[in-house]
């Protein structure tokens, strides 16, 4: 269990923050999502996992308003996507964080600008402030100031993340979206990376949900696991008590956890 477990105890009374009520998501003749229901409450931390191709990148882009599903709804901070105006979408837009898998920084921006590109989008900022708020989440990732200057191509897998992560959160998000945060890491960059994560969460009070098939990230970070098969969410529920749960996949995921965990102690 994480160890910020213990402060979210009471999150079932936290206000919801994502509910997706009857969503569906069909591609031609393949159905991904079929009535699929979810709901994350403020200040948890949620792990999405399920097998290779279940559709946890495809719901995610959803929630972000990327794609849309074939039906059914996702409501975000109370908001009905897809019915709400340029407006209001900006507004949401900058309520959350996005860290993608491969980091999808600019190649040819280097990692100030890339860091800086959802501030100066907004137009309400002068160099100055852009400066400072950059310099500010360059340490917060554990950065350091002549890293600024770097071009993506320059950086380690480890850093790459980190400063997705510093532009995820230059907005100063209340939800932070991450798909395989450490996909890709050696286990010791891996670690520092879930570390870090776990600093964020106690300085900012993230609510957070993630996409892993690393059994440990998941261990370390997540107050509750969602699990995505057979086109819906079959356990949503703290990692202990998916134990209980019976469906193949389940039993399997529970199994390797409990490894994972034996391996620890
Ligand atoms: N735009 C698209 N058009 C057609 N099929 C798609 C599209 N996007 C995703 N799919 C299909 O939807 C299914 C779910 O894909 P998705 O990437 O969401 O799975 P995933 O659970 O994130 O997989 P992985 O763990 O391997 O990353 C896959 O069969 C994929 O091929």
């Amino acid at each position: 269990m994480s160890e910020a477990a213990n402060d979210t105890m009471s999150t079932s009374e936290q206000p919801i923050v994502c509910e997706i009520h009857h969503l569906w998501t069909e591609f031609d003749k393949l159905v991904v999502h079929r009535n699929l229901d979810l709901t994350l409450r403020k200040g948890e931390v949620m792990a999405l996992v399920g097998g290779s191709g279940s559709g946890k990148t495809t719901l995610l882009r959803h929630i972000i308003g990327l794609t849309q599903p074939s039906s059914g709804q996702i409501k975000l901070f109370g908001y009905v996507l897809g019915k709400l105006n340029r407006d209001q979408q900006r507004q949401l837009r900058n309520r959350f964080g996005m860290l993608f898998q491969h980091g999808a920084l600019f190649s040819a921006l280097n990692v100030f600008d890339n860091i800086a590109f959802p501030l100066r989008e907004l137009h309400q900022f002068d160099e100055d402030t852009i400066h400072l708020l950059v310099m500010h989440k360059l340490a917060l990732v554990e950065l350091e100031p002549e890293h600024a200057q770097l071009l993506p191509a320059q950086l380690s897998g480890g850093m790459i993340k980190r400063v997705a992560l510093a532009r995820a959160l230059v907005l100063e998000p209340e939800l932070l979206f991450l798909d395989e945060p450490t996909a890709g890491l050696d286990p010791d960059r891996s670690e520092a990376f879930v570390e870090l994560i776990q600093n964020l969460r106690r300085q900012l009070g993230l609510t957070v949900l993630f996409i892993t098939h690393d059994v440990a990230t998941l261990s370390a970070l997540a107050d509750r696991v969602a699990v995505l098969a057979d086109q819906h969410i079959v356990a949503n529920c703290p990692i202990e008590a998916l134990g209980k749960v019976d469906h193949p996949f389940v039993r399997n995921f529970f199994h390797s956890v409990k490894q994972h965990l034996a391996r620890l102690n």
